[in-house]
């Protein structure tokens, strides 16, 4: 699903009034009375006080129009006009207008801190000031008053997005925005609700959809992507009936050492689970027996050393000989100079894209000269420490993203960054995630990643694509989980248990929203 920025959404608002043709005050009409449509439903007439608070633009325009059809339908309402200015746009002042038709009580001016109304736990709050068009960050007043709402830890419901936060750029000041329970948001979502600094902001999303011109939102070239079931199956090769495991490549994971040989475990496994054909996992020789007893499916070659990665030429001739489709680095190796040499020799012999992760990442970061012998298209999976330590500190998360690009092109590899949302950095383009939970937070998860990425890229998946089925699958899986044995019951094991359940869900028809 594509993400528009807040420019394209504005210019695709202007091509509806302009192609449809639609009135721009018609189309606040209809944008502003699905959104009613959103609340009543929840609400069903409920005789909760409510407080709409409207700016004086087109946000505001929409809390008008929400106003007056509660107001219409019963509900008990209570409307404010943040009058931060005089420069009132035209459909707000319509709107401003047609309110009188419904009801004596005129809206209330705030001009200043002397008018916050008191505000207390049980009302419901929407927040209707500020929408796409904030340009600054807000101050004065306005911002005391968005602390104010905040500090009344009421039901927030934001309309578009929550007053303060940008879609585009990072929030300058932190409580300079609503803290939305709710946000819904039309027609597209905006990236910044998807990033860990807007956490406090936006709560729950959900988009309406209001019309606007398909034609537009089409054929737009857009770089940032939600990864939703429907970018998966898209994605997606079905298995042929004479298919035979020779065509679903031979994943070979290398890593582990003494103590850390779980991590091999659950790559491997999870590897075979995402539908590699064969799995062969290289470790010290400490890990021969906790592999073949774990995971009998999986081949296993120990390398010359006991306690960690070593290889010496024989494990290196036996790894060319093999041939494997994908060969996946880095988790649980440590960093001892033998294993830097071993994962070195491995880059420098590698052709297909691999997948590094863990320490593999770890080391890269400390040896950046080793970059580029990386094969290209090669995965990394680094969690945001790991990050740091191979593109350096951020300032804020949309520079995060931008650092990221940057690494990506530089070196042609596809990065993750993995979090809630995780994000597939393919060069210039972005892909968000939909799935999981932080129930994911939990030791081992990240290997399981590793795993099924590895896994689809033997399966002949370009490297991006491997990427963006597998966060999804990974944390579909992880959702299947956490429904059965709760949030903080989720181990890793468990999301190479609900891998199966993950693929089957793309394929069932889902119910319909209600
Ligand atoms: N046809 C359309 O254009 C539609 C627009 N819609 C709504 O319109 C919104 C965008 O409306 P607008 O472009 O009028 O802008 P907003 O309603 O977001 O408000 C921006 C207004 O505040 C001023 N402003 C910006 N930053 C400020 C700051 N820090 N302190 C004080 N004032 C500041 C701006 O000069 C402008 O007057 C969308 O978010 C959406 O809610 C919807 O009605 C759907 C249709
Ligand atoms: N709050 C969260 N919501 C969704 N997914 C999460 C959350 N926290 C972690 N995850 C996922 O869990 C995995 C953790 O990876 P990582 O930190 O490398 O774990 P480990 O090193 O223990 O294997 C990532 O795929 C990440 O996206
Ligand atoms: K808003």
């Amino acid at each position: 699903m594509k993400i528009f920025s807040s420019a394209q959404l504005q210019k695709a608002d202007q091509l509806t009034v302009e192609r449809e043709p639609i009135a721009s005050i018609d189309l606040m009409e209809r944008a502003a009375t699905t959104v009613f449509q959103e609340i009543h439903q929840r609400l069903q007439g409920a005789p909760i006080p409510i407080k709409i608070f409207c700016g004086i633009g087109n946000n505001g325009g929409d809390g008008l129009v929400i106003a007056r059809k509660l107001i219409e339908h019963g509900y008990h309402v209570t409307t404010y006009i943040v009058n931060y200015s005089d420069r009132r746009s035209k459909d707000f002042l319509i709107n401003y207008d047609r309110i009188k038709n419904v009801t004596k009580d005129w809206p209330i001016l705030i001009k200043g801190k002397n008018d916050f109304p008191t505000l207390t736990r049980n009302d419901f709050i929407v927040d209707a000031m500020f929408g796409l068009g904030l340009n600054r960050p807000v101050s004065g007043w306005t911002k005391d008053l968005i602390e104010h709402i905040n500090a009344a830890e009421a039901f927030t419901l934001s309309i578009d997005i929550p007053s303060g936060l940008f879609s585009d750029q990072a929030l300058a000041e932190e409580h300079a925005a609503i803290q939305a329970d709710f946000t819904l948001t039309f027609q597209s979502l905006k990236t910044s609700f998807l990033l860990p600094q807007s956490e406090a902001y936006v709560g729950d999303f959900q988009i309406v959809d209001i019309g606007l011109d398909r034609d537009f939102l089409q054929t737009a070239i857009v770089h940032k992507f939600f990864i939703t079931r429907e970018e998966v199956i898209k994605r997606y090769k079905p298995r042929n009936k004479f298919s035979h495991k020779g065509m679903y490549g031979h994943v070979a994971i290398i890593g582990g050492s003494l103590g850390k040989m779980g991590s091999i475990v659950l790559a491997t496994k999870a590897s075979l689970v995402g539908g590699a054909g064969l799995a062969t996992a290289f470790v010290p020789q400490c890990g021969i027996s906790i592999l073949q007893t774990a995971l009998p499916e999986a081949m296993v070659v120990a390398v010359a050393s006991h306690d960690h990665l070593k290889a010496d030429q024989k494990t290196m001739d036996v790894l060319s000989d093999l041939q494997p489709t994908t060969v996946c680095f880095g988790m649980g190796t440590g960093q001892e100079q033998a294993t830097i040499d071993t994962f070195h020799h491995i880059l420098k012999n590698t052709k297909n894209a691999m997948v590094i992760d863990a320490d593999g990442i770890n080391i890269l970061a400390a040896y950046p000269i080793m970059l580029k012998d990386i094969p290209a298209k090669s995965v990394l999976t680094p969690h945001p420490k790991e990050l740091e330590r191979l593109i350096g500190s951020w300032v804020d998360d949309f520079d995060k993203l931008k650092k990221t690009k940057e690494f990506s092109k530089l070196h042609d590899l596809v990065v993750l960054i993995k979090g809630a949302h995780t994000v597939v950095v393919d060069g210039d383009d972005l892909y968000f995630n939909s799935t999981g939970n932080p129930g994911m937070a939990t030791a081992g998860s990240g290997d399981v990643l590793a795993g099924i990425i590895s896994s689809l890229i033997a399966q002949d998946y370009i490297s991006k694509d491997a990427a963006i089925i597998a966060v999804y699958l990974h944390g579909k899986a992880g959702d299947f989980a956490a429904d059965k044995v709760s949030m903080q019951g989720v181990m890793a094991s468990h999301l190479v248990e609900y891998l199966g359940e993950a693929i089957l869900d793309l394929f069932k028809p889902q119910e319909p929203k209600t």
